[in-house]
């Protein structure tokens, strides 16, 4: 479970997130969804602890960031936007590393990495460096590292970016299977569709403020809108338009 309250960040003269609330619940799958520079990638790294906001705060599974950012580390499974490998480990490797640094060990770490590997379709490259990756095969990576420690919350930043059709399809099939096992998953997009297709409960935000949330049908219902793309731009009017 996911908590953001009244959550604030300026970086100089701009403010990247201004007042945004929502939580995230277990067994669902929220999409954060907003225009480039709405303050998504900001709000998803106030949580995963490596943005201090300046007012508000957030939990994960009641951990504050600010307060006990290790236990929050410990619950949550992140993939950050333009996800890095070390480019002269193996795919393998690069899970192992992270795995470690959760705590797994010996043959629980490999059979761990065994089922991930066999998930995400990572045979076929899994023992190459990683130097010289396609775009969908460093995402797998990024997000089999994410998950080796099997935590209770996931935080996607922008994870189809750069993913063929394919690749996409997977993805969406290993986040429902995700909510299926109970896990709170929290990704961010700026493609309606996308959120559309896979979400429980959408947060849009504009200019760092939540512009409209609520499931897609309640969404629809409110801006009496049946296309969700429509819904979308009409709830970031008011606050793109503004100077
Ligand atoms: N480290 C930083 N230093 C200065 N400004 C920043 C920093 N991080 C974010 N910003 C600014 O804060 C605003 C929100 O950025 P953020 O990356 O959170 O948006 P986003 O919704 O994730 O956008 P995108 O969809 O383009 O990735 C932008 O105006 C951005 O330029």
């Amino acid at each position: 479970m996911i908590e953001v309250e009244a959550l604030g960040k300026r970086f100089g003269n701009v403010t990247a997130v201004d007042g945004v609330s929502f939580s995230a619940a277990d067994a669902r799958i929220t999409g954060l969804l907003g225009p480039n520079g709405a303050g998504k990638s900001t709000t998803l790294r106030t949580l995963y602890t490596v943005v201090k906001p300046d007012s508000g705060a957030a939990r994960v599974d009641g951990h504050d960031v600010c307060a006990a950012p290790l236990q929050v580390r410990r619950c949550l499974g992140v993939l950050p936007h333009g996800a890095g490998l070390y480019p002269r480990l193996s795919a393998r490797e690069n899970i192992a590393y992270f795995g470690k640094l959760a705590g797994l060990r010996g043959q629980e770490l490999q059979r761990r990495i065994d089922t991930l590997v066999d998930m995400l379709e990572m045979a076929e490259f899994q023992h190459r460096r990683a130097k010289g990756y396609s775009q969908g095969q460093r995402i797998k990576t990024a997000l089999a590292r994410a998950l080796v420690h099997s935590p209770k919350n996931i935080v996607l930043d922008e994870p189809t970016n750069g993913l063929d059709v394919m690749a996409t399809r997977a993805l969406r099939e290993l986040i429902r299977r995700l909510r299926q096992e109970g896990h709170c998953v929290l990704f961010s997009s700026h493609v309606m569709q996308e959120v559309a297709a896979l979400c429980d409960d959408i947060i849009i935000i504009a200019r760092g403020q939540v512009v409209a949330s609520g499931s897609p049908d309640a969404l629809r219902a409110q801006f009496q809108e049946q296309d969700l793309e429509e819904v979308f731009v009409r709830a970031i009017q008011p606050l793109e338009a503004k100077p």
